[in-house]
């Protein structure tokens, strides 16, 4: 069978005599360094992706969609590269003031903001993206000047995992169509309410822009405004199902935008995906191999030392993911299971990968996990969550620390 295919890793990687290095950093050498579970990434392949996603946007402005990613060290790097950002919480809008964005640059969302939030936001000079009649009601309660845009689900199904789907009726964020003209009106008549524009977003891991652009050609029914946050969503590669290239969706975005829209509109898109995936991977160390024998064949599964707790993407989306164990990358391999370590059955994070010979000690490494990994971490187990290193020319850097057994009860009184 194949090894994991290298489109996979970072650009900034290399297979040097079946060793991986990030960044320059080998792969081996930074789980001794930091230990295991460890997130690696690549800081050269954020600041590519986030110029790749700037050179295609032109004129227009590019958010980060915090979510994908809310470390400090991710935030600063593409505050210096020139991004926005998007906060979904008064919890992520304070860790992107800590890092350096002016709030000209900081979009609030959220479909149950609190009076609290949409206060710090306003004080802090957010835009805030209006998702229903209880936000209008708590900012006209608050009466002080905010820049608002409204967020519109235009009813179109995208053709991605059903929970992370968003602009299908039925969602639960934003305006339906039928809703949003008076939506528009209230915020058009309030004396505090600086309306920008529309919002739409209509899912995440999106190939294909046809659902966008019917979403698109939704919106357009509901009047002429100077701004329009068009959402994110394009996909990344986590198997041989490859995506359209930046500047090839964005590209074809900004001409739709253009055409169904009009000219001279301020766009601007909101990626968390595709800047931040496929610049991490995760490590883990091997600890115990096991083969259950079936009637319909032989299982072999390589345990290792993290799981649901620092990945829950398989368990929550299916997502696929492939390994290698990074001292013997593209040696053929024979079919494993990849299982955590934690009291759980579903706790797979791979169903089918090849490795080659896995032992105890050995450390494995699952590429692209940049994106949704550490940002969905947690203690299941009391198993302390992994710290995140930045590897350039060379260079390892701790930015996140590990978190210690003394965190776990940190906070208990
Ligand atoms: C409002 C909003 N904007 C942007 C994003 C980023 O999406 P993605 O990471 O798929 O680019 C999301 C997540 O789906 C979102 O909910
Ligand atoms: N957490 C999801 C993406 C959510 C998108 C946010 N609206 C994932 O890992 O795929």
């Amino acid at each position: 069978m194949p090894a994991t295919a290298s489109h996979l890793y970072p650009h900034a990687s290399s297979v040097d005599d079946g060793r991986l290095s990030i960044g320059g950093c080998d792969a081996a050498d930074l789980a001794r360094e930091f230990g295991t579970p460890l997130y690696a990434v690549a800081e050269d392949d954020l600041r590519a992706r986030a110029r790749e996603f700037r050179a295609a946007m032109g004129e227009g402005e590019v958010i980060f969609a915090s979510k994908a990613f809310p470390c400090t060290a991710v935030l600063r790097v593409f505050e210096e590269e020139g991004l926005s950002v998007d906060v979904a919480s008064g919890g992520e809008l304070a860790l992107a003031t800590s890092a350096g964005f002016s709030g000209d640059r900081i979009i609030l969302h959220g479909n149950a903001k609190s009076a609290r939030e949409l206060e710090a936001a306003v004080d802090a000079g957010a835009r805030i993206v209006v998702d229903n009649f209880d936000d209008i009601d708590k900012l006209d309660a608050l009466g002080k000047p905010a820049n608002v845009l409204i967020r519109v689900t235009p009813g179109v199904v995208a053709d991605t995992h059903a929970a992370i789907l968003t602009g299908h009726a039925g969602s639960k964020f934003g305006f339906s169509l039928a809703q949003a003209p008076l939506a528009i009106e209230r915020l058009t008549n309030a004396p505090w309410a600086d309306l920008h524009g529309l919002h739409m977003h209509i899912g995440s891991q999106l190939f294909d822009l046809e659902p966008w652009r019917l979403a698109v050609e939704a919106i357009a029914t509901l009047g002429d405004f100077p701004a329009y946050d068009l959402g994110g969503g394009l996909a990344v590669a986590y198997t041989d199902r490859r995506p359209p290239s930046v500047t090839e969706f964005v590209g074809n975005m900004v001409a739709s935008a253009n055409e169904l829209l009009g000219t001279g509109k301020r766009l601007s898109i909101e990626p968390g995906r595709a800047l931040t995936a496929s610049a991490g991977v995760t490590l883990y160390t091997v600890e115990s191999v096991k083969d259950v024998d079936l009637p319909d064949g032989n299982v072999r599964f390589v345990a290792v030392d993290g799981g649901m707790s620092d990945n829950l993407r398989p368990m929550l989306y299916d997502a696929p993911y492939q390994a290698d164990l990074v001292d013997r990358v593209g040696a053929a391999g024979t079919p494993c299971t990849v299982v955590g370590k934690h009291c759980e059955s579903g706790d797979v994070l791979i169903r089918e990968t090849a490795l080659h010979e896995p032992k105890p000690g050995d450390v494995l490494v699952t590429p692209v996990t940049g994106a949704y990994v550490y940002a969905m971490a947690n203690n299941y187990n009391g198993v302390p969550r992994p710290p995140v290193v930045f590897c350039k020319d060379g260079e390892a850097r701790l930015v996140v620390r590990r978190e210690t057994f003394e965190d776990l009860h940190g906070r208990d009184v």
